[in-house]
């Protein structure tokens, strides 16, 4: 109860923040609706007495105020909702902004990778659309609120004993209080069932994994699969549905008696003198509203309970970002790499698997140099880059640039001095020159700067294609997007990396999977030479991972990565040299080119 107090609170507080205008006249118009309908009961009362007693002009002028708030009662409510379900959607805009910030609010990435947390996300995600729902839902609260005051008040003038009547309407309130306590407790335990299966869906219907599901033909998998873990989840939710169900019907059958009760009690009045015809029909009346009303409150009361819990996922997950931010800084982030960057003892276990998935990592990255990074599928290499941008912060040891930690560095002002390109890199389905611009937001719209990107990743071709060139909307979300092949939508996200011109890290992730093996050994020529160019400069450090040896050969340092730590280290010749992992299957890659 409290939560839900808590959770109305804070939303009406945004609803307010976000238009107060709009708050204040649906508050008004709510306030009257509420009053109404128990009012209109009154003047039937008066209008049936006065009948009885031959008034007519009396009966005449009540009959006109009965219509007059049977119009108010059915009309005021309507207009109250225009103004509020506005400021629903204002509100609704707002908290999708917070969960856009949020989402990417944290220093790393823990909240995306962990399956707990993701699964919590990606119910916050839904409950957040059904806001505007219950924001009306709470405002029809408040409405319902005057309407159960004015009743009672009413009520107790019959009879001391009909107050009862509304407190008999919070037991069925109670009762479905708990059969939601009961539902969202099945839910909680179908969540990941109920994720998997609408994974399955996603995979099912979407076009991406359409060619394998019909090459592979997993249809018939995915629909037996996705209708077993349906299955699965109907039964808790069913079995959940039944015990609420049955803890409802209590609740309305405790209501019920008490009902028939106060009829019987007004009419026992009626008959014995001490009360009139109308005031019979004034019970009848309002112990029918009271049952609306409690109908109503108990629809309103689960959109309110909905709400609740999105509200306090949305809490957990402020408070889960604000205790991932990053140690204060205290140190600038140098203008250029002197020496290199060092690594030192680092290892590393993803949060919540108690798995290391680095350890005694010791390495140095020399200023201006050009380093690979190889390795096994698994064998940490990705996780490695993470560290480097400061995705995770490593559990044990320490990352140096010329000597200063990096968890030192302001974060934003380290990303800041990075270029990344990575194998799941993103379509931003916008312009042509934006998919590019976005990796130097200062110079989102600059065409000048934009050629130069796509010039340095050898992908000028990709726009040559392109009917309006830099402005050609891509995407197939748009009836005029134009759709591009994967290597081309890679070779964009390269050019996006190539936007920051002195960066301190130019990082390359397995960046271009979807280009063939001539292509990349030319593109990492050019990148070669351009980070040999602006590392003099600047003591840029480029890191490419790849799994293409013939690529690799041409960096200044290589590192062979197995099991999590260092297994060689050093340049072409020498590995060969050595005779390890990197000469076997540098061997296995040439024969493979070869024969
Ligand atoms: N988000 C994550 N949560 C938990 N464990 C993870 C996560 N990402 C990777 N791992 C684990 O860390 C280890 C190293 O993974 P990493 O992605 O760094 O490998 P990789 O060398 O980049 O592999 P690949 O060549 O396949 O991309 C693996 O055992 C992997 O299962």
């Amino acid at each position: 109860m409290i939560a839900a107090l808590r959770a109305t609170g804070e939303i009406m507080a945004a609803a307010w923040r976000d238009s107060p205008g709009r708050m204040a006249l649906s508050v008004v118009l709510m306030i009257l609706g509420g009053a109404a309908p128990p009012l209109l009961a009154l003047a039937l009362k008066d209008g049936i007495d006065q009948v009885v007693a031959g008034d007519v002009a009396g009966a005449v002028l009540t009959g006109g105020l009965v219509g007059t708030l049977a119009v108010c009662s059915l009309m005021l409510h309507h207009f109250a909702f225009i103004p509020y379900g506005e400021a629903a959607d204002l509100v609704t805009v707002t908290m999708d902004c917070e969960l856009i910030e949020l989402a990417n609010g944290s220093a790393g990435l823990e909240h995306h990778e962990r399956p707990d947390y993701a699964n919590e996300i990606s119910l916050l995600r839904k409950e957040i659309g059904q806001y505007p729902d219950a924001l009306v839902g709470l405002m029809a609260l408040l409405s319902l609120g005057v309407s159960t005051a004015f009743t009672a008040w009413l009520l107790a003038s019959v009879s001391p004993w009909l107050m009862l009547l509304p407190v008999a309407a919070l037991l069925p309130m109670y009762a479905t209080h708990r059969a939601q306590d009961v539902q969202n407790g099945a839910r909680e335990r179908s969540a990941t069932v109920s994720r998997q299966a609408r994974n399955l869906f996603e995979l099912g219907t979407s076009a991406a994994p359409a060619k394998e599901i019909r090459v592979f033909r997993l249809q018939d998998e995915f629909r037996r699969r996705h209708h077993a873990l349906w299955a699965d989840e109907g039964r808790v939710l069913a079995r959940a549905e039944l015990r609420s169900a049955l803890i409802e019907a209590a609740g309305q059958l405790a209501f019920s008696a008490a009902y028939i009760a106060a009829v019987l009690l007004s009419l026992r009045q009626a008959i014995s003198g001490h009360g009139s015809v109308g005031s019979v029909v004034l019970v009848i009346t309002l112990a029918t509203q009271v049952n609306r009303q409690i109908n109503s409150a108990l629809e309103m009361f689960r959109r309110l309970q909905r709400m609740t819990r999105g509200m306090t996922r949305l809490r957990w997950l402020r408070a889960l970002i604000a205790a991932h931010q990053p140690p204060p800084a205290d140190a600038e982030v140098p203008d250029s790499i002197r020496t290199g960057i060092r690594l030192t003892d680092v290892a590393f276990a993803y949060p919540g698997t108690g798995r290391t998935s680095l350890h005694e990592v010791n390495l140095t990255l020399p200023a201006g140099s050009t380093v690979a990074i190889v390795g096994e599928n698994g064998a940490g290499k990705s996780t490695l880059v993470k560290l480097l941008c400061r995705f995770y912060d490593a559990t044990a040891g320490a990352i140096e640039l010329d000597g200063t930690d990096i968890r030192r560095f302001p974060l934003d002002a380290w990303r800041g001095r990075i270029a990344t390109g990575f194998q799941d890199f993103v379509r931003f389905e916008v312009a042509a020159g934006q998919t590019v611009g976005v990796g130097d937001l200062p110079f989102l719209n600059d065409e000048n700067a934009v050629l130069a990107a796509l010039d340095r990743a050898s992908a000028a071709s990709v726009i040559d294609q392109l009917d309006q060139g830099l402005t050609t909307q891509l995407g197939k979300t748009y009836a005029n997007g134009r759709e591009l092949s994967g290597g081309q939508w890679q070779k964009l996200a390269l050019s996006r990396a190539m936007m920051r011109k002195a960066p301190l890290l130019l990082i390359l992730d397995e960046p271009t999977s979807a280009l063939d093996a001539e292509a990349e050994h030319q593109l990492f020529e050019r990148y070669a030479e351009h980070g040999r160019r602006i590392g003099q400069a600047n003591g840029t450090i480029t890191v490419l991972v790849s799994h293409r040896f013939s690529t690799v050969k041409m960096a200044d340092l290589i590192v062979v990565v197995a099991n999590g730590h260092i297994a060689e280290a050093g340049n072409h010749a020498s590995l060969l040299e050595l005779g390890g992992t990197y000469a076997s299957l540098y061997r296995l890659q040439a024969a493979a080119y070869q024969s």
